[in-house]
């Protein structure tokens, strides 16, 4: 079960993680989406099974403060088991398109190691942009076999 934790101020994000969604149950992969206001408290990350991060961009390039409960996990829970991809849509009128995309997954290869797949959109996503998350989806995918089959390998490992 992928968890989809997105934050949209005006719902331009929030249209693309159900286009996510569509794309992962298309896949056969069961996901659930959380939005970050509703996961204060109550959301361990380092118990989810994958997680995708969706975000907008705000300031110059910037993540957004209301994403902080969800970067204060990322720092604090350990997330090098749990395969991670972001999301987002910007505007590309600002120097930096998708900012905050970039940032978190700075901020994710920094704890875990591991370079997230991503995906960046123009605003609200258009029909064009189906096969692009089709294609974000399936390349996550992949990343989340490879980065359980690698602790699986790493828990053996271990045990020996
Ligand atoms: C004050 C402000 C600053 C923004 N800064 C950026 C930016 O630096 N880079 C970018 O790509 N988009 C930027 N945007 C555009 C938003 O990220 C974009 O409209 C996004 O799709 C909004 O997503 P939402 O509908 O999910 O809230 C900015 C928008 C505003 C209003």
């Amino acid at each position: 079960m992928i968890t989809v934790v997105v934050q949209s101020m005006s719902g331009n994000t929030d249209e693309l993680a159900d286009l996510i969604m569509l794309k992962l149950e298309e896949a056969g992969m069961k996901a659930e989406k959380k939005a970050v206001r509703d996961i204060r408290g109550n959301l361990d990350l380092s118990e989810c099974d994958g997680i995708l991060f969706g975000t907008y961009t705000w300031g110059n390039g910037e993540i957004p403060r209301h994403m902080k409960p969800v970067v204060d996990r990322i720092k604090s829970q350990n997330l090098t088991a749990v395969p991670c991809g972001v999301f987002g849509t910007g505007d590309s009128f600002y120097p930096h398109f998708c900012g905050a995309v970039d940032r978190l997954r700075s901020l994710l290869k920094l704890v875990t190691g591991e370079s997230a797949p991503a995906l960046k959109v123009e605003l609200l996503p258009q029909p064009s942009d189906d096969e692009r998350a089709a294609s974000f989806v399936r390349t996550y995918l992949s990343h989340y076999k490879a980065v359980k089959k690698k602790h699986v390998q790493k828990r053996q490992e271990m045990t020996r």
